[in-house]
């Protein structure tokens, strides 16, 4: 086996040299995160470059486990990302469920861990089926297996009422049994739903995870970008990366006419983003098809996988698993 070096001309943006290995006539390119790039696109170009066409190519998909922000923690999973806002309503549950639907349709292993004692919202977003959480022999809980994803939350344990009144210590190692004793089957990426806000309990329930990474939802109004700023700080001072900010319910887009009406105001994620240097995964509209599928138990991911919204989600998970990749190198 060798390593291709001398090929930088042609490959599609996220694909690295040393991702490729040749042996006699069969080069393999192993992306190590898949979902930014095209698969099709790019063996078309591996078949086609004048340094590659004499190959027989094939791609590997291998989602490495990047560091966590407590390595004395044990990682039972593959990367832990946390979604968290520094405000409630802004949608960060309904971005949870669509970043861990759209990482596992572009072809991850995704589990959920919803984390909001506040209102733990998943159950009602993903429904539970005809499943019963159960526990198997060596006393860990068995996710549910809702459209492909692993999840497990409050909500499947207790009702609605019980966890509301969870305060500090009880809330966070209730999250950390929550991680430890589900049973996670070789997953690539967990995706944890924080509860809404940036104090004590936010702080202490983020240092019990071994996370990987966070993104924090925000929308464009000033009330949501002030608090989302602390959200912001709250990830620099636990020295977890930060992938970016999602801007959420940008605007509303006119389902007959199509024009857009930033409603909560134009710009502010942008300039949030810019102003910590941390990036804007993206801008979600604020559609009623959306609202709507999640309260019917059939996220738009599932249910109209080609609609606009669908594809945007997506590709905004592919840039999470792109930023996730490159961050964790950077800070190696
Ligand atoms: N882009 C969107 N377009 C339309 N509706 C949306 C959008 N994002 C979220 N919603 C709706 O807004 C409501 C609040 O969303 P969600 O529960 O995800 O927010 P949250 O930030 O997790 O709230 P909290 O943590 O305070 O419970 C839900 O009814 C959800 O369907």
């Amino acid at each position: 086996m060798s390593q291709f070096s001398d090929f930088k001309d042609g490959l599609p943006a996220g694909l690295q040299s040393d991702w490729i290995r040749l042996d006699k006539n069969n080069g393999t390119a192993e992306l190590t995160v898949p979902y930014a790039v095209d698969q099709e696109a790019l063996l078309q170009q591996l078949a086609e470059h004048p340094a590659t066409r004499d190959y027989q190519w094939q791609l590997q998909c291998r989602i490495k486990k990047m560091p966590n922000s407590q390595p004395e923690l044990p990682l039972t999973t593959g990367n832990v990302i946390v979604v968290s806002s520094g405000k409630g309503g802004v949608g960060k549950s309904s971005v949870s469920v669509s970043l861990a639907l759209g990482l596992q349709q572009l072809g991850a292993r995704v589990g959920l861990l919803d984390a909001d004692i506040y209102g733990p919202s998943i159950p009602t977003m993903l429904g539970r089926g005809d499943h019963q959480l159960s526990v198997n022999e060596r006393n860990k809980m068995e996710p549910l297996q809702r459209f492909g994803l692993q999840v497990n939350s409050l909500g499947y344990l207790v009702d609605d009422n019980d966890a509301t009144i969870w305060r500090g210590p009880m809330a966070s190692s209730a999250l950390q049994q929550l991680y430890r004793d589900t049973n996670w089957q070789q997953l690539d990426y967990l995706i944890v739903d924080m509860p809404p806000g940036t104090g004590d309990i936010q702080l202490t329930m983020a240092q019990k995870l071994p996370v990987t990474a966070a993104v924090v939802v925000t929308t464009p109004q000033t009330v949501a970008l002030r608090d989302a700023e602390k959200g912001i700080a709250m990830f620099k001072k636990l020295n977890i990366p930060l992938l970016g900010v999602l801007e959420n319910m940008s605007y509303y887009e006119c389902r007959h006419c199509g024009e857009r009406d930033a409603i909560f105001g134009a710009g502010g994620g942008d300039a949030l983003a810019t102003e910590h240097q941390v990036g804007l995964l993206g801008q979600w509209p604020l559609t009623t098809e959306f609202r709507d599928s999640l309260d019917r138990e059939q996220p738009l991911l599932m249910a109209q996988p080609q609609h606009p919204f669908s594809q945007l989600i997506r590709s905004t998970a592919a840039e999470v698993a792109r930023k996730l990749y490159h961050q964790a190198q950077k800070n190696v």
